[in-house]
C-alpha cells in the first residue's frame, strides 16, 4: 500500500483523509504522489517548524490502516464470497435430500415449506454459522472454509443481518439521528451523504414517502421496514442478509431486494409469497426439518412470474382503490371484461 499514489490510497481507503487531517498535512496538489514522496517535498525547516517526524508517519500508516480496515470490518479476510451450507438431519434424523449448497454474493436464495417446517431453524443455523452443533447438525462453510471464530462471537464482526418481521422501534429518535447514530458508530466519512442515500433508497421502496423530520415511533410497518432494508444495504457490513418474509404491507418488494443485492450481499429468505419464491435464482424447499430439494428458478417460471406480478399489481390497485372508497369497474382496474 506504500506503493500507491495519494489518490490511490484515498480511493481504496476513504478514511486515511482523517489520518493526514489529524497529523495537519495538507496533501492538496500531491495525489499523484506517494506518500514518502509527498514527505520528501518538505524542507528540514519546514519539518522542524512544523515538528514532522516522517520515519514515524511513514511507519504508523500501515498500522493505522490496517486497525481502521478491521475496525470498519473491511479487512480483506472479511471479505465473504460465498457461503456454503453442509447437509445435516431432518427431524427424524434421517439425512438432508442434498449434500452441500454454496450461495455467492448477489444471489438470493428463498426457501419454502409448510409452517413449523424447519424454515426459521435453517436461517438460525446460518446466523450461527453452525458446526454440527444444532438440532440439525449442519454446518456453515464461509469463503469453502470453516467460519473463523469471529464470525461467531464477535459484535463487530456481524456476519448476518437479520430482517424480521417485527421493526418495532421504541426510541424517540427522528429518522435523522436513528440513522446519524448508526453511521456514526460505523465511522464512516461522510455520514450526511450516506444519510441521504439511505432516506432516499428507503422512499423508493416504500409506499408512501416520510422524510428525516419524521419520528422513528410514528413509521408505518412498510415505512420502518423499507428504512431498515436501505439501512441494511448501504450502511450494514454484514454480508448475509436473512430475511424472514417481507410482508406485503407498503413496500416494492422486487425493488428491495435488488437493492440488497446491488450491495453484494447473499440474501436468504423464507417465504411463503410465490412471487418472492420465484424472484430468487434457487429455492430450497424445506420437510419436516430437513432440507429436502434445491431447485433452480426455471425460464418456465420466470416467464410466469411475470405474469403473476401483473395480477400482483392488479390485486394492488384494487386493494388502493377499495380503500380511497371508489366502486371498482373494468376500467379503474384497465381489464377487459
Ligand atoms: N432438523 C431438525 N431437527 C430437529 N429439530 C428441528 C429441525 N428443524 C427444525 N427443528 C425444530 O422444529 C421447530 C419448528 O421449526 P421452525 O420454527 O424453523 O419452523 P418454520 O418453518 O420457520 O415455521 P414458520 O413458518 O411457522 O415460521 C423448531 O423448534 C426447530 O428448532
Amino acid at each position: 500500500m506504500m506503493e500507491l499514489s495519494l489518490d490511490q490510497l484515498l480511493k481504496e481507503y476513504p478514511f486515511v483523509s482523517a489520518y493526514f487531517e489529524q497529523n495537519r498535512l495538507d496533501i492538496v496538489g500531491y495525489g499523484d504522489k506517494t506518500f514518502r514522496e509527498y514527505l520528501e517535498h518538505f524542507t528540514e525547516e519546514e519539518l522542524e517548524d512544523q515538528a514532522i517526524d516522517k520515519e514515524k508517519l511513514l511507519s504508523n500508516l500501515p498500522v493505522y490502516l490496517e486497525q481502521m480496515s478491521a475496525f470498519l470490518g473491511l479487512e480483506k479476510s472479511n471479505q465473504v464470497l460465498s457461503m456454503t451450507i453442509l447437509a445435516g438431519n431432518d427431524k427424524s434424523g434421517n439425512p438432508e435430500g442434498f449434500t452441500e449448497l454454496t450461495v455467492e454474493t448477489s444471489q438470493i436464495i428463498s426457501i419454502v415449506g409448510p409452517t413449523g417446517s424447519g424454515k426459521s431453524r435453517l436461517l438460525a443455523d446460518i446466523e450461527w454459522a453452525a458446526q454440527k452443533d444444532t438440532p440439525t447438525g449442519r454446518s456453515i462453510l464461509i469463503n469453502g472454509k470453516k467460519p473463523d471464530n469471529k464470525w461467531r462471537f464477535s459484535s463487530n464482526n456481524r456476519l448476518v443481518a437479520q430482517l424480521s418481521q417485527n421493526m418495532n422501534f421504541v426510541m424517540d429518535l427522528t429518522v435523522e439521528e436513528f440513522l446519524r447514530m448508526h453511521a456514526v458508530s460505523r465511522l464512516v466519512e461522510n455520514p450526511q451523504t450516506v444519510i441521504e442515500q439511505i432516506i432516499l433508497a428507503a422512499n423508493h421502496l416504500a409506499g408512501e414517502k416520510f422524510d428525516l423530520t419524521t419520528p422513528v415511533t410514528s413509521l408505518s410497518g412498510g415505512q420502518s421496514r423499507a428504512l431498515m432494508i436501505a439501512d441494511t444495504a448501504i450502511l450494514s457490513s454484514s454480508p448475509i442478509v436473512l430475511i424472514d418474509e417481507i410482508e406485503n404491507a407498503g413496500i416494492d418488494r422486487k425493488k428491495a431486494l435488488e437493492l440488497l443485492i446491488s450491495s453484494d450481499k447473499i440474501v436468504l429468505m423464507a417465504t411463503h409469497d410465490p412471487l418472492l419464491a420465484l424472484m430468487a435464482d434457487k429455492r430450497i424447499i424445506i420437510k419436516n426439518g430437513g432440507i429436502s430439494k434445491v431447485l433452480d428458478t426455471s425460464e418456465e417460471e420466470k416467464l410466469l412470474l411475470e405474469e403473476l406480478e401483473k395480477m400482483d399489481s392488479l390485486i394492488q390497485t384494487a386493494r388502493q382503490e377499495l380503500r380511497k372508497g371508489s366502486t371498482l369497474s373494468a376500467k379503474t382496474l384497465d381489464m377487459g371484461l
